[in-house]
């Protein structure tokens, strides 16, 4: 078993600048988006992150840079299901994943579910394997000014058992 964790923060644009966020693979309403060379779908990068950690595969711009033009508008699920293939070529899978989107705003609570079907999908684990949460800073830093959002993310993974 091995322990795996991720961070990973987007800036808003300016308010008045896009009507949505991706976060999880789920379209959000928001009057600002997220700025990114991807579709700036923070929450899959830390998980990425995470996953990569576990497995001793460095890290999400190393594997995708943000200056390679395959990478711009991507949707962030494709980077997911890369890395996670990534995992399976070195004999791991995914035992669970917790995470924790700190956001002032918008409210995360209805898409919370759609976030973790997607996830569990991609990661080819059961929805019971995948948790996210959401919380605010009480509008202390820069997630608390609405310059941003940042995401946490632990996973574990193991080798694969085959039958
Ligand atoms: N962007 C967010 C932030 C929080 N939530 C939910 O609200 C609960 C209370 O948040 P606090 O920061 O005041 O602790 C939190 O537990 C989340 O369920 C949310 O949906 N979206
Ligand atoms: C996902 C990638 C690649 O498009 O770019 P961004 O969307 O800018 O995201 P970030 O988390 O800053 O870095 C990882 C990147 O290489």
């Amino acid at each position: 078993m091995r322990i795996g964790h991720g961070f990973d923060v987007h800036r808003f644009a300016e308010p008045g600048d896009g009507d949505h966020i991706i976060l999880g693979g789920v379209s959000i309403p928001s009057p600002q988006r997220l700025l990114a060379h991807s579709d700036g779908d923070v929450l899959l990068h830390a998980v990425c992150d995470a996953l990569l950690g576990a497995a001793a595969l460095g890290d999400i711009g190393r594997h995708f840079p943000d200056t390679d033009p395959r990478y711009k508008g991507i949707n962030s699920r494709e980077l997911l299901r890369h890395v996670v293939a990534l995992l399976v070529e070195k004999g791991f899978s995914v035992v669970n994943l917790d995470s924790t989107i700190v956001a002032e705003a918008p409210k995360m609570a209805p898409h919370i579910e759609a976030m973790r079907r997607h996830l569990a999908e991609d990661m080819k684990v059961e929805p019971d394997c995948v948790n996210v949460k959401a919380t605010t800073t009480e509008k202390l830093g820069y997630t608390g000014r609405k310059e941003g959002i940042a995401v946490h993310a632990v996973v574990l993974i193991e080798r694969a058992h085959f039958a």
